[in-house]
């Protein structure tokens, strides 16, 4: 049986602090479809203390961003991009419209069809998370979404240079340096002055992912990607200090970040819950991380591999980091996760910032329906069908028209019936005889 050394805030707790949030989005959201670039001017200056008349940077803007950084940063922003576009265009061949006969003389195909404009939202309030301009906008353009918007907030009261140079290497149409719900409501919504897009793709805090589950039917979105979340699953095998510094990497994202251990050494848990504490000392996020680390913090100290599997799974967390005996095992028998990160030479910031896999990942058990944004989500399955000859015509409608009338549908059989006339030379009286085929 599972046993918890450590928890973390209720789950009481936890639905009070999601609800404040849906009404306060509520809220921001109408008072931006009704009142435009004046609502999304008056929330900048609210929670960004940035005001601008237009807030799309200006290409001498981006320039001046570009020429802030060092060759390096450049480089290796080119270098993670790089890393992103290979693995994105090896999943995309992966898609192949298809065009078969399933019957002689039926046609049906499918095509994928790259969504027409997206939004990417680039978080930015905390950190300048430039990494994730890396993951929605180069991903969307090896889809090949011809319109590429991008939104990111303003970081120590201006548009973040690190930020500004991914969303434009990354091959963005427009960047705009908004942040939150005004950022994210305005691209979906559209105002006088900023188009609306079909599609919300992109982390960000608790308010921005509601925004876009609000949003969503109004627009697209890729997924529910709120604050981050991690879970290692550790043996022996590895040391507290591994595990330890594996938890506070992600813990420092946010306030609301879990962070879990388990585990089924109890020699192992004690000693990294020690750790956390010892570098919790000397990490210089350690404010925020040793506040996710008190409230939403947990280590789990299980039987064996399966119960550990069990556990994980119900837990369907964002990142999963399994440094065990046998980190084949979990990747054969775990179902819910967003991204794996097996063994103890990678890691999960391997993944947010550099590898290649995307890092824009289910949160909130997301997990259990969705994995992460990817070029597919750009993508539209959509399908289409011909009949080639009037065999095939007749002897697909003939079946239809019985089933149509099963649902009473008497003027979808007639659209069957009309072709069984036509194309099979039998002559059905209108609508009401198909059951005498
Ligand atoms: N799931 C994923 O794939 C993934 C990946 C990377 C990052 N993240 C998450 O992204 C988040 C980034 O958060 P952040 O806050 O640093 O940046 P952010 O850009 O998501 O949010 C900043 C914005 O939040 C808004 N805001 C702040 N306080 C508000 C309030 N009280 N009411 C309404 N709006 C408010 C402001 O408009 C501000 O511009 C973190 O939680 C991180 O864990 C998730
Ligand atoms: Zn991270």
């Amino acid at each position: 049986m599972a046993r918890w050394l450590k928890t973390g805030i209720s789950a009481e707790d936890k639905a009070e602090a999601d609800a404040k949030v849906r009404a306060t989005v509520e809220g921001l959201l109408a008072d931006i479809a009704a009142r435009g670039d004046a609502a999304v001017r008056e929330l900048s200056v609210k929670f960004d203390r940035w005001d601008r008349t237009d807030y799309r940077l200006t290409d001498a803007e981006i320039r001046e961003c570009l020429s802030q950084l060092r060759g390096q940063d450049l480089d290796d922003i080119r270098f993670a991009q790089e890393q992103v576009r290979n693995f994105a265009q090896h999943q995309k061949d992966a898609l192949r419209d298809i065009e078969v006969e399933t019957l002689p003389g039926v046609v049906l195909g499918h095509k994928n069809i790259p969504v027409n404009s997206v939004g990417c939202y680039v978080p930015g309030g905390k950190y300048p998370l430039l990494a994730s301009a890396h993951m929605s906008v180069v991903t969307a353009k090896v889809a090949g979404v011809p319109r590429i918007v991008t939104c990111a907030p303003p970081f120590e009261g201006r548009p973040a240079p690190a930020i500004v140079a991914a969303q434009h290497l990354a091959g963005a149409d427009v960047i705009y340096c908004l942040g939150g719900v005004q950022a994210v409501g305005a691209m979906a919504l559209g105002t006088e002055s900023i188009a609306a897009v079909d599609m919300l793709v992109g982390p960000g805090n608790a308010f921005v992912a509601e925004a876009k589950r609000q949003l969503y039917g109004r627009v697209g979105i890729d997924l529910f990607a709120g604050p981050t979340e991690t879970l290692v699953i550790a043996d022996e095998t590895v040391d507290a200090e591994m595990c330890a510094t594996d938890l506070l990497g992600q813990a420092e994202h946010g306030p609301t970040s879990p962070a879990i251990l388990l585990t089924d050494s109890e020699k192992l848990a004690r000693e990294t819950m020690a750790e956390v504490e010892r570098l919790l000392g000397i990490l210089p996020t350690a404010g925020i991380a040793r506040q996710s680390w008190r409230d939403h913090g947990e280590v789990i100290l299980c039987d064996n591999l399966e119960e550990m599997v069990r556990e994980a799974d119900r837990i369907a967390s964002e990142h999963v980091q399994v440094m065990t005996r046998d980190d084949d095992f979990f990747l054969k028998h775990m179902t819910n996760y967003g991204a794996l990160f097996l063994g103890p030479r990678t890691n999960v910031s391997y993944g947010d910032k550099v590898i290649g896999t995307n890092h824009t990942l289910p949160t909130q058990k997301a997990a259990r329906y969705t994995g992460g944004l990817w070029v597919g989500k750009f993508l539209k399955t959509v399908t289409y069908q011909r009949v080639l000859t009037d065999e095939a015509s007749a002897r697909i409608g003939e079946v239809c028209s019985r089933l149509c009338m099963l649902e009473g549908f008497a003027g979808h059989a007639e659209q069957a019936n009309v072709r069984v006339r036509r194309y099979g030379g039998r002559n059905i009286p209108y609508a009401t005889a198909a059951e005498k085929l």
